[in-house]
């Protein structure tokens, strides 16, 4: 018995998986029964590397979504639409999806998922997060026994391959962005990488399967890696630190001080670019790699670690997920929606504002060369109950002096408040940055 598969996309992902499914020797066997049955570009005259069969290839994707042949779409077009639509399309016409669409899948998933169980089809989505990392099946299934505490990852490729660069080459932002783009890493808008974005729809993701709730993305706050300077980089290094882009969504147990209502229901999820201790395993997680640290009860801390992004590395993740689809089609005993590989979640999960956040901080300072602003500094902190774990005056720069401190873990909201009086102090020139520590 043949499945047949319907392929929206041959780009990086799509040529990947193209490739493992014309490729079945030495594989699981189940691969033979996979038929690639039609192929959606955008443009049919580009020359493509790869041999397919003849006349699969098509600008109709609708014709593919709705197709009566086909037993599973597999979407890789990205982009918000068409994609959303096909996907429905895809539902609507009985078949189960294979998805690497993050944006889609943290935009329109309750409707995608809504749509799905009421079809009795499965959308499958290992590639959205984490690449060829099996971190999706490991919240659904492998990790369904705890409570997840939290979830913390660099789950951008792009952006740890341009820190990497930065920080081991001292290598140009720019130049390095588009070597990644080369590399086939970056969205087609790469602003969705730098800027966070990507991240954010991947922590969303996480943190519904994490904490089974659904997750408004407008909730997610998220800052990107354009703000992060040489300078930085080098204090980091110097002060035992790498800069990484982290994901982060964690239960919280501080809000107004009201602990009893904190404790179990909200969540703190965020994405920005933050001090690593170099001792930290998340430190040493360089280039392509992407790793997502799990903190459970009882499991305790688990770390997944591999290729997050990249054509083999992706595609992996999708025939992971056709073959799933693929063998529950074979034996048809599993009920759908499958109550381990369906989402189903009715509640949003509720988010603890940034201000209520306790972390350690780092931020940097240029001030006028005179006697007592380290000292100014320090009271206007210490008013504000944001304790200093060091302060280093660390140079002149022309005639301004460069002023670095680390605090302890303070309430983010203090911590602004006294980066608002200190801006506006007469001794001090600008706030030159700040970043969380972790
Ligand atoms: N690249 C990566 O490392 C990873 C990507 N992803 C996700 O996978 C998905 C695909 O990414 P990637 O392969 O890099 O993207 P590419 O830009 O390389 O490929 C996109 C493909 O979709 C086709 N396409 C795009 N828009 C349309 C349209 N409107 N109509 C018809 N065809 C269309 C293109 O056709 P044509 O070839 O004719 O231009 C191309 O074949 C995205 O959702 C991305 O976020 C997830 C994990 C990693
Ligand atoms: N642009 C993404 C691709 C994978 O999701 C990344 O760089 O991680
Ligand atoms: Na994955």
């Amino acid at each position: 018995m043949a499945f047949k598969i319907g392929l929206l996309g041959l780009g990086t992902v799509g040529a990947g998986t193209a490739e493992i499914l014309l490729s079945p020797d030495g594989r699981h066997p189940l691969l033979q029964e996979l038929e690639i049955y039609r192929v959606g570009v955008r443009d049919i005259s580009r020359t493509r590397s790869l041999q397919l069969p003849e006349n699969v290839l098509t600008t109709d994707l609708e014709a593919i979504a709705t197709d009566p042949e086909i037993d599973i779409v597999v979407e890789l077009i990205g982009g918000l639409e068409p994609a959303r639509s096909l996907i429905l399309q895809a539902i609507a016409s009985g078949k189960h999806v294979v998805t690497a669409n993050k944006a889609v899948i943290a935009r329109y998933g309750n409707e995608i998922f809504e749509a799905a169980n009421k079809k009795g089809v499965y959308v499958m989505l290992e590639a959205a997060v984490g690449g060829g990392i099996p971190v999706i099946q490991s919240l659904k299934q492998s990790l369904v026994a705890n409570r997840i505490k939290s979830v913390t990852g660099i789950v951008n490729g792009t952006t740890n391959y341009i820190l990497t660069r930065m920080q081991t080459e001292g290598a140009d932002f720019a130049e390095v962005l588009a070597d990644a783009q080369q590399l086939g890493y970056a969205e087609a808008d790469p602003t969705a990488d730098v800027d966070g974005l990507d991240a954010a729809d991947k922590i969303a993701i996480l943190a519904s399967l994490a904490f089974g709730g659904r997750i408004k993305l407008a909730d997610v706050h998220c800052e990107g890696i354009r703000k992060v300077s040489a300078a930085d980089i080098d204090y980091a290094d110097k002060l035992g630190f790498a800069i990484k882009l982290l994901a982060i969504a964690r239960e919280t147990s501080r809000y107004n001080g009201k602990q009893a209502e904190a404790e179990s229901e909200l969540l703190s999820i965020r994405v920005h670019p933050t001090f690593v201790p170099k001792t930290h395993p998340l430190a040493s997680v360089n280039g392509v790699y992407n790793a997502i640290l799990v903190e459970g009860e009882p499991i305790g801390q688990l770390m997944l670690y591999g290729r997050g992004a990249g054509a083999g590395p992706t595609a992996s993740a999708v025939v992971s997920d056709i073959m799933n689809v693929a063998a529950i089609l074979k034996t048809e005993t599993v009920p759908i929606p499958h109550p381990l590989l369906s989402c189903s979640h009715q509640h949003y999960c509720k988010i603890a504002p940034m201000q209520e956040l306790v972390t350690r901080f780092y931020a940097r300072f240029l001030t006028r060369d005179t006697p007592g602003v380290i000292g100014k500094l320090g009271t206007c902190f210490g008013n504000h109950k944001v304790s200093l774990e060091s302060v280093v005056q660390t140079g002149i720069h022309g005639d301004l002096a460069e002023i670095v401190v680390v605090t302890h873990d303070v309430r983010e909201g203090n911590f602004q408040q006294a980066l608002d009086e200190i801006r506006a102090m007469e001794a001090v020139d600008s706030i030159a940055s700040t970043l969380r520590v972790l």
